[in-house]
């Protein structure tokens, strides 16, 4: 009998397990896989590569078994495949990157370009340590046509790898592949010089890293002895992968302190932080170097305590968010602008916006699909506590309107195929009743690339339906019962 079509009980996850190839709320909100599992059955009948590895539980939901280096290395090229036309080679024994987990960085990554409004001609990123897979570089480009990537890596058999990638992916015009033989450098720009791969006007709009986490095989060792459970998933990395001298707090120290050269050429410095004791010890770091520091509340979403970042460029930042329910974090920094030493707390940027209204929640959702529809939205989903769709032009801008008023023989649909066939952004509407009196309704940006575009649509739309209970914008409407 094969593997596939072994009748087997699906082995006990642990929630870690879950993580590692997962979803969940704790992922991005544009994150595919966010409450988007992958369909192994699926993939086992698009993939002849992953069939033998998707087994089936009694009740006849399929699941793989992470702790198989193969089964995981087979899905992670499946989903590179599927979700982003990329052929990508993993040797053997090398990392094998989860890809929801991978995606997540990236995203953020976008949050923080379009957030801190950076102006330069062209988005060109450093990842440091590519690894054999090349996958952020490979990510980034295949989610955003015009970013390009220079790629770094000191082990000699990840370089040859990681080029193979992006070659077979036709994106050497985009990304290109250092060898770096100096490990104690992360950000060697004046070696790219003097090998002319940039130059020296060259600016970055942001680098990156997932660091090797570990100082030596000993904690790897004590980290696995620690767990309670088993890990949940196998680990293929290799000794460069995994480990560095001084372990990731002396890498991130020797990336800010390199970064002291480099100064704004770079405008964000970003890495990704293993270990939850790391957190402190690069925020005294920074502190000695008279940074800022923003985090997020661990979950990419708002924190009413936390203040907004800055737009770029107004101070020396630290950026921090705690995004994966495991110990995984990342941080960015510019060091630009004036000198402070005061750490400040933000709010990872938006992509959620509320407001209350004061009516139930029939009352709400009428009023909002009524704005919606005048607003040509298309592909609207309705149920009782949500409403979806997406927007494929600007609608709401006084501009559009006027050109709708002038133009009032044309049918909407006629208005809508004129623009774009492309879409904007897609949105959800939760309509949240809370008594017959009072309705949360929440705005979540899911999908698109300007988070401005989106701000703008949802004043909008609060503004309008604000006024239909008779509340000027700029007077805080007060929930019944509430004095100021
Ligand atoms: C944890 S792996 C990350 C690989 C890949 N970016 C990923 O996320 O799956 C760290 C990588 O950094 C590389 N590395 C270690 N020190 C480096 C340095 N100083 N400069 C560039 N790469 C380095 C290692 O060889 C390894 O491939």
């Amino acid at each position: 009998m094969s593997n596939s079509t072994a009748l087997a009980s699906a082995p006990k996850r642990t929630r870690e397990q879950y993580v590692a190839i997962d979803l969940g709320e704790n992922m991005h909100e544009r994150n595919i896989y966010r409450n988007n599992r992958p369909d192994f059955k699926a993939l086992a009948e698009e993939f002849p590569s992953i069939k033998d590895f998707v087994h089936y539980s009694e009740n006849g939901s399929a699941y793989i078994d992470f702790k198989n280096a193969e089964a995981s290395r087979a899905l992670t090229q499946c989903l590179f495949k599927k979700d982003f036309n990329l052929d990508v080679e993993i040797p053997e024994n090398t990392l094998c990157p989860p890809i929801p987990n991978r995606l997540n960085y990236i995203l953020w990554i976008e949050d923080l370009l379009s957030e801190s409004h950076i102006k330069l001609t062209a988005v060109r990123g450093i990842d440091i340590g590519v690894g054999a897979s090349c996958v952020y570089p490979l990510l980034g480009c295949a989610t955003n046509k015009s970013w390009q990537f220079i790629g770094t890596e000191v082990d000699a058999e990840s370089v040859k790898s990681a080029r193979r990638n992006v070659n077979r992916n036709d994106l050497h015009g985009q990304i290109t592949i250092y060898h770096n033989r100096d490990r104690s450098r992360t950000l060697p720009l004046d070696k790219l010089e003097s090998e002319g791969i940039i130059s020296p006007n060259d600016e970055f709009a942001f680098s990156m890293c997932n660091p090797p986490f570990y100082g030596s095989s000993d904690e790897i060792q004590a980290g696995i002895d620690n767990k309670i459970d088993d890990p949940a998933a196998v680990c293929t990395g290799t000794e460069s992968e995994m480990i560095t001298e001084g372990g990731e707090v002396q890498f991130i120290t020797n990336m800010i302190e390199e970064s002291l050269k480099w100064k704004n050429r770079i405008k964000w410095y970003t890495t990704m932080i293993g270990k939850g004791e790391t957190l402190g010890k690069i925020r005294q770091k920074l502190m000695e170097n008279k940074a800022s520091a923003y985090c997020g509340n661990g979950k990419g979403k708002e924190d009413s305590n936390h203040a907004k970042p800055p737009d770029y460029p107004t101070d020396r930042q630290l950026y921090c968010d705690r995004i994966q329910s495991r110990p995984h974090e990342k941080f960015s920094y510019n060091k630009d602008g004036p000198v402070t030493k005061k750490i400040r707390l933000a709010q990872a940027p938006k992509s959620q916006f509320s407001t209350q209204l004061p009516c139930d929640a029939a009352k709400a959702q009428e009023d909002i699909l009524e704005i919606l529809n005048d607003l040509n939205a298309s592909q609207l989903a309705v149920t009782s506590e949500c409403i979806s769709g997406s927007m494929v032009s600007n609608t709401w801008s006084r501009k559009a309107r006027r050109q709708r008023a002038h133009n009032a023989n044309a049918t909407k649909k006629d208005d809508i195929a004129e623009v774009s066939a492309e879409i904007l952004f897609t949105f959800k509407f939760d309509i949240q009743e809370v008594d017959r009196d009072n309705t949360n309704v929440i705005a979540t940006w899911t999908k698109g690339k300007q988070r401005e575009v989106f701000e703008s649509f949802w004043n909008h739309v609060k503004k309008r339906i604000l006024q239909d209970f008779g509340i000027v914008q700029g007077d805080r409407y007060k929930p019944h019962g509430v004095d100021a």
